[in-house]
């Protein structure tokens, strides 16, 4: 057995047995045992399946993700968001939860061929869909996005989105577009969001994010000139922080917390955090 969790397309879903996860538009369902169910117990349920697939090993076991049509009553159990599991819980159940929702939405999104619109079917040992009479394969989409906590000595540049919680600041983020370089990207979103230039880019860490389909790249960079001008309609505000009073900041387990008390933690001498995959 290996212990963990390792994702997998080698699953056949006439084999009995194992775990499954239920997804709806409503989140996971779960007890108070957590996310995981016994799979035959859930496909006893009463449950509208949309579609079934096997997505990996848990601890040497199978898991299978049940997509449903919708959100149905089963005695005991509720559900949640994947935002919730993010947010508490086993970090590994959370990673195993991302993994399905991502797989759940593509698959879901790909069952017609994008070029000429016939059925897609899946590929055996490959996680694609694949259209005959195009030879085309489609694979999950990831959208790589760019992070970055800009500094300048002991401030920090973070800004808030009309989307945030009350009250909450964070670093600033954007998507890649095609022909850009991850410099390139980082570069045009603090431009676009803050009017700022920045020099010193140095790569962090990345993290999935699985809001739908985001990889995170996570950078610092020094600031290098530039007077603040938040972005109309998507920077509410945008200011710099002292370390020393900071406003309240993103889940702990983010990547843009976690560029934040990397920097903290090496300015003010503290033990570094380590970042949630
Ligand atoms: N993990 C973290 O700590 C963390 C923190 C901040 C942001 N994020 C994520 O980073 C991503 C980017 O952040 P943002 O919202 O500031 O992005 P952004 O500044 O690029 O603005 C969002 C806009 O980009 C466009 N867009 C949406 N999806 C796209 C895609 N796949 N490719 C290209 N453009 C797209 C839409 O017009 C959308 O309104 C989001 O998924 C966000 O949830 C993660
Ligand atoms: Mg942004
Ligand atoms: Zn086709």
């Amino acid at each position: 057995m290996t212990p963990g969790w390792i994702t997998t397309t080698l699953l056949d879903n006439d084999t009995p047995g194992g775990w499954a996860v239920a997804r709806s538009r409503e989140g996971f369902l779960h007890d108070d045992n957590g996310p995981l169910f016994p799979r035959e117990w859930l496909k006893r349920q009463d449950l509208s399946v949309f579609a079934e697939h096997g997505i990996g090993h848990l601890d040497g076991e199978p898991v299978y993700l049940l997509e449903l049509n919708a959100a149905s009553d089963v005695p005991g159990c509720s559900w949640q968001g994947l935002r919730g599991f993010m947010l508490q819980g086993d970090h590994t159940l959370y990673k195993v939860l991302g993994y399905a929702a991502q797989i759940g939405t593509w698959a879901r999104e790909h069952r017609f061929c994008g070029s000429c619109g016939q059925a897609m079917a899946k590929v055996p040992r490959e996680r694609a869909m694949y259209c005959q009479a195009c030879d085309l394969r489609s694979y999950p989409r990831i959208s790589p996005s760019m992070i970055v906590l800009i500094t300048r000595g002991d401030e920090i540049l973070l800004a808030r989105s009309p989307r945030f919680v009350s009250g909450v600041y964070s670093t600033l983020a954007g998507f890649a577009e095609p022909g850009e370089s991850a410099e390139d990207c980082l570069i045009r979103e603090v431009r676009e969001e803050v009017q700022v230039e920045v020099k010193n880019i140095q790569y962090i860490g990345s993290q999935c994010w699985p809001f739908p389909h985001s990889m995170m790249l996570g950078f610092h960079a020094e600031y290098a000139g530039g007077d603040i001008v938040p972005q109309a309609d998507e920077i509410e505000d945008a200011q710099w922080f002292n370390i020393r009073e900071l406003p309240p900041l993103p889940a702990s387990r983010s990547i843009a917390r976690y560029l934040i008390d990397l920097y903290l933690a090496r300015r003010l001498g503290h033990a570094e955090p380590v970042l949630p995959g």
